[in-house]
């Protein structure tokens, strides 16, 4: 699927998603990377219905949902749950917790019973006090805590994490991503994992789709993409990931292997001719790469869409 804005004032297009098509399996998790302004929320807003794509179609449980009338479209889109990356905003601040949480519950007609909030919040590891309070009166990995037991709530087949954890303090990440880790684990919910950061897709994910300028470049199973990256793109992105294993101390990134992108991503409203990657790439082999744009391709792994590696 495709989707462009138009940029208010200069009314130029960005096309935020260049012909994305992307499959997120019952029960597992998939993976989206990129850098900011790849695209990967205006591919989470269309997957939650906030957005409509330009061109092409969302199929939700094997159902296009283009033109179904919108009660239609909303009981197809029921089972899906949004974690957004600032779990503050997303919590209504003049609710109590409890109410928070029982939210997709009573948007399905159900009243909870207070201890079915109590033990969603215990899932979550927040003791039984904290359902009386208001956003304002938790930390932020508090409050994504409370997203992710009103995300789980209403058992949904499918959860979109938009970014969960770049919010939140680095000794908090790894708690919020094991949580969500045992939650998709236990519950066999299908998760659309969006972050920046492609060591935690990995951690999180059996299939990684990697996202530059609105296009993807390279997709395959998470440890084939980080071990052995297909696309220079990649090949970039594993190589800041910090490996423990790479340096004696176990202290962080070897940084003699990393790979350094030149300068920042080219706008999207001017995407480069060739491969949209060719302004950065380290790999690039002449030519063809600046003149002509490289198709998404089958590699042993996966794909790529690369003239070098495909
Ligand atoms: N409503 C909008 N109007 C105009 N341009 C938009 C709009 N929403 C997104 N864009 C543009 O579309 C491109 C993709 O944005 P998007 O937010 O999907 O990227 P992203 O990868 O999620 O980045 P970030 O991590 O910074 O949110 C960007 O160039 C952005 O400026």
């Amino acid at each position: 699927m495709s989707r462009s804005f138009r940029v208010r004032g200069t009314g130029q297009e960005v096309r935020a998603l260049r012909g994305v098509d992307l499959t997120v399996p019952a029960g597992s998790a998939v993976g989206l990377v990129g850098e900011s302004g790849s695209g990967k929320s205006t591919f989470a807003r269309i997957v939650a219905g906030l957005l409509q794509p330009s061109s092409g179609e969302l199929e939700l449980m094997g159902t296009g949902v283009a033109g179904l009338p919108e009660r239609r479209r909303r009981r197809l889109a029921a089972p899906i749950q949004m974690i957004f990356q600032n779990p503050r905003a997303s919590l209504n601040p003049r609710l109590p917790v409890h109410r928070c949480v029982a939210e997709p519950l009573l948007a399905q007609g159900v009243r909870p019973a207070r201890q079915e909030v109590l033990g969603l919040l215990d899932r979550v590891g927040l003791p039984a006090r904290v359902a009386d309070l208001h956003a304002h009166e938790l930390s932020g990995g508090q409050c994504q805590r409370v997203a992710i037991a009103r995300a789980v709530a209403g058992r949904p087949a499918l959860i979109v994490a938009d970014e969960p954890v770049s919010a939140l303090d680095v000794s908090v990440q790894a708690l919020v991503l094991n949580l969500l880790k045992d939650i998709q684990e236990e519950s066999g919910t299908s998760f659309l994992f969006i972050s920046h950061d492609l060591g935690v897709v990995r951690f999180f994910c059996d299939e990684v789709n990697v996202l530059y300028l609105g296009q993807i470049v390279e997709r395959g199973d998470a440890e084939s993409v980080f071990a052995d990256p297909r696309h220079p793109y990649t090949e970039a992105l594993a190589s800041a990931v910090p490996d423990v294993s790479d340096v004696p101390d176990g202290s962080g990134a070897d940084r003699s292997r990393r790979i350094v992108l030149n300068g920042e991503p080219p706008r999207p409203e001017q995407p480069p001719p060739g491969c949209a990657f060719h302004t950065r790439c380290h790999r690039r082999i002449g030519p063809i790469c600046d003149e002509t744009a490289p198709e998404l391709l089958p590699t042993a792994t996966g794909l790529t869409r690369c003239h070098l590696r495909a």
